[in-house]
Formats: structure tokens, sequence, C-alpha cells
């Protein structure tokens, strides 16, 4: 189907011999915020550090935009506009909050504008940098070196900087860890602003931003896709709740 911009056919991944991810398919729809769920250790990041090109399957494939895209390095693969955010944060500490946008703006210029006058894309990249700034709603922060912000801010920050290179697919790994309530739902609101026209992928542990956020939930246990539906269906599926979630469901 065309508005399928991210399919998964028959993923395996194999470290030794455990199998980790075990035969996953899944579409990623134009547009769609999709939640990917499932208890500790059931492949999750596992199955993003394959998205994104950083560990090549074992087996099946994954088609981006019509291309199939297992085996390209995980440049290529943000270039052709699949963007991930990790974990661990990769900002730089020691450079404003400012300076580390224009970074990712700049990456994204040098590819792009390359023929451009050196003024011309000067104001680009200033104009894109501080449009950046203001939709992350860090403005007032932009001079402060980055390693000085709070741990929420920093998200922030790190979402501005998968946003500058204009994905069409962003994945987001569990973006709201180690968060407050209050911070948890400021950020949720702020996922769901900046990657608007945009396909979310997101890993997260916290139900109540999983069934706000998703529009479509996907659940991994020991490598394999037990289910995918709306947040009713997910809820309300039998072997979704025994398998993993049970009574934080019901609720
Ligand atoms: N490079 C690797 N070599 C061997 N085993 C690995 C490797 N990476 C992950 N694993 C194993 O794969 C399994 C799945 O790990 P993964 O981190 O993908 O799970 P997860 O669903 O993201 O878990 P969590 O929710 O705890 O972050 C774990 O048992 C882990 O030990």
């Amino acid at each position: 189907m065309s508005d399928i911009v991210l399919s998964l056919r028959g993923v395996r991944k194999s470290y030794g011999a455990s199998e980790i991810i075990r035969g996953v398919d899944l579409d990623l729809r134009a547009g769609e915020r999709h939640a990917l769920i499932g208890p500790n250790g059931a492949g999750k990041s596992t199955l993003f550090h394959l998205i994104s090109g950083n560990t090549a399957p074992s087996a099946g494939e994954i088609v981006f935009g019509g291309q199939r895209i297992d085996g390209w390095s995980p440049q290529r693969i943000a270039r052709a506009g699949l963007a991930r955010s990790f974990q661990i944060t990769n900002i730089f500490p020691k450079l404003t909050v400012f300076e580390n946008i224009r970074l990712a703006v700049l990456r994204r210029h040098h590819l792009q504008y390359a023929f451009w006058r050196v003024l011309d894309r000067a104001t680009a990249v200033r104009e894109d940098t501080e449009r950046l700034l203001e939709r992350v709603r860090l403005q007032a922060y932009a001079t402060s070196l980055a390693g000085e912000m709070t741990y929420s801010a920093q998200r922030s920050l790190e979402l501005a900087m998968t946003l500058a290179c204009d994905p069409q697919v962003v994945l987001l790994d569990e973006p709201m860890a180690g968060m407050s309530s209050e911070e948890t739902a400021y950020t949720a609101e702020l996922i769901r602003e900046t990657t608007a026209g945009r396909a979310l992928l997101i890993v997260e542990h916290d139900m109540s931003v999983v069934f706000d956020l998703g529009e479509r939930v996907s659940v991994l246990v020991y490598g394999e896709l037990i289910a995918t539906g709306t947040p009713d269906e997910i809820r309300a599926h039998a072997g979704v709740r025994e398998a993993y979630l049970g009574e934080e469901v019901a609720a």
C-alpha cells in the first residue's frame, strides 16, 4: 500500500546461538504515531538498531520509501529521511543550545545546498536553527550550555537535533525515561506537535504515554510481535494482557 513508509518483513536477528528478533512483520503508515511496547529484554532496542542501520538483520527485509535499506549505514539511512534519537543523549555538553542545533542543521545544509553562495547559506542555517529552537520552545536557552540544562530540556534539544534533517520517519527510544510526570506530559505534547505530519515509531515504558500518544500500538514479546492495533484493541487483547500488561491495561 502506498501509505506505508516503512515496512519490515520476516526480520530476524541472532547473536550467536540466541535469536533475539524472531520474524517481525511491521508496517509504519505515513504520518502515524506508532508505539512499540514489550517487557524488558523483548528486543525493542534491537529492532530499532536494525531499522536505523546500527546492526544488520540476520534475515528479512526492511523497506523505507520504496527502497530496501537493510545493510545500509546509519548515515545513509538518516540522509534518506529516517532519523533516530537515542536513549543515550548525544548532544555536545560544552556547546550552547544554539550551537548544538546549528551543527545538526549544518549537516543537512552541507548536503543539500552545497551550491549556494556562502552568505545565503549562513542566513538559511541561522533561520532554520532559530525555527527549530522555537519549535522545541528553547529560545530562552539559546546561549545556555547544553550540559547545564535540565535533563528534560536536554531531551527537547535532542528532539530539535533529530528534526533538523526534516525526516519523514522519526524513531524515539524511551524519550521520557527518567522524567517526572510533569516533564513526561510536557515532552509528550512536544513530541505530538513536532512530529505532526511525520511517521513516529516510539519505544516507551510509560503506558499512559503509550495509549495517549500512540494511534497504533505494537507489542513485542520475546522477539515476536504478538499484536498490532489501536490502543483500545491492544487494551482488550487477551494475548497482550496475558503475556505482558496484565492489570495495567485494564486500568
Ligand atoms: N549485541 C548483543 N549481543 C548479544 N545479545 C544482545 C545484544 N544486544 C542485545 N542483546 C540481547 O537481546 C535481548 C533484547 O535486548 P533489547 O535491549 O533489544 O531489549 P529491549 O526490549 O529493548 O529491553 P528494555 O526494555 O529492557 O530496554 C536481551 O536479552 C539482550 O541481552
